[in-house]
């Protein structure tokens, strides 16, 4: 694998679910592959999971790790072509991502979506940048539209806990007051479609994901009548896509609580995490045993490990 930044650049997603379940049970097999090795992650957002995770896969593999927060540590970055940079921002992006790649042989990257400019984020122009200038293979740690990262571990948390060969999984749309990226609901999307379960996505009108992502995924509008039956609840807070960035409603209507966990198959509750308890999903869910977060979050580090196996045996 060159790169880690959407699905166009693996070949299997279920052969790289089964390299992140291996790496689990056997975290150290590949120390070899990174020795001498050095990784550079680079933050343009917050972050907890991703942050330590990823440090954690690349120590796992005997790499050498240095972290960034971009901006806060560094100069602020110009991405725009043929500007004159007379205002804030004092480094382009073909310098800076061309010297990160003398410095390290693999480069992560985290930049949300600013949900400004709709062209703008589905262009992936950060992510892509670093692909052109770098030289070296670089790992998407949450880019404008998508979570790789986290989509493996989503993956490889449904494939350990699943019950029935085809498990009905839905992806839930849930309140936030704060418009949010849509690029955690649209990658779980793009991955689930690469598996065989049966899946429904649950949003209110106006919150339609790209069809680009979701594909002919069936879409209701009844958050209850998507429950009924399902094996797994995938919740997520995004803004509109259609009404680009725009919070359209905040209806607590739609937040997890036991009466509707009580529609489905005994199902699990899944987010990404953070995740605003009260706000999104009841205390009760996110406590109960059902609740799988913190499995979901501790995948985290096979499912980056897995992705930076793959880069390290490319080099
Ligand atoms: N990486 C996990 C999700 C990150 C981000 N959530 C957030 O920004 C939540 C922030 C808050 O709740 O204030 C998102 O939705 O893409
Ligand atoms: N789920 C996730 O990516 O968490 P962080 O934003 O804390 O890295």
């Amino acid at each position: 694998m060159k790169h880690f930044i959407n699905l166009n650049d693996l070949e299997s997603v279920p052969e790289l679910v089964k390299q992140g379940r291996a790496l689990k049970a056997d975290p150290f097999s590949f120390q070899h592959l990174g020795k001498n090795k050095t990784i550079g992650l680079l933050f343009f957002n917050s972050s907890l999971r991703t942050r330590i995770s990823t440090q954690k896969a690349a120590l796992n593999l005997g790499m050498n790790v240095i972290v960034m927060n971009v901006g806060a540590d560094s100069w602020q970055l110009e991405f725009e072509d043929g500007v004159i940079m007379d205002q804030g921002k004092a480094e382009h992006i073909k310098e800076a991502a061309a010297v990160l790649g003398q410095y390290c042989d693999v480069l992560a990257v985290r930049a949300f979506a600013e949900l400004k400019d709709r062209d703008a984020d589905y262009e992936e122009t950060v992510l892509e940048k670093f692909r052109k200038y770098a030289g070296v293979p670089i790992i998407n740690l949450e880019s404008a539209t998508r979570h790789p990262c986290q989509s493996l571990a989503d993956l490889i948390t449904i494939e350990e806990l699943k019950v029935v060969e085809r498990p009905k999984v839905v992806l839930t749309w849930a309140p936030h007051f704060k418009p949010l990226p849509q690029a955690v609901a649209n990658s779980f999307a793009e991955w689930v479609l690469k598996t065989d379960y049966e899946f429904v996505i649950a949003n209110p009108e106006g919150y339609d994901l790209s069809p680009e992502y979701i594909k002919n995924t069936k879409v209701v509008h009844n958050q209850e009548e998507a429950f009924a039956g399902a094996d797994f609840i995938y919740t997520k807070n995004w803004s509109s896509f259609e009404h680009y960035g725009q919070v359209l409603t905040q209806d607590p209507a739609w937040r997890i609580t036991p009466e509707k966990m009580a529609l489905t198959n005994n199902g699990k509750f899944m987010h990404c995490l953070p995740v605003r308890r009260g706000l999104k999903v009841a205390d009760e869910v996110l406590d109960s045993p059902d609740s799988v977060v913190i499995q979901q979050a501790g995948n985290r580090v096979w499912s980056v490990q897995a992705a930076l196996k793959n880069i390290l045996e490319a080099l």
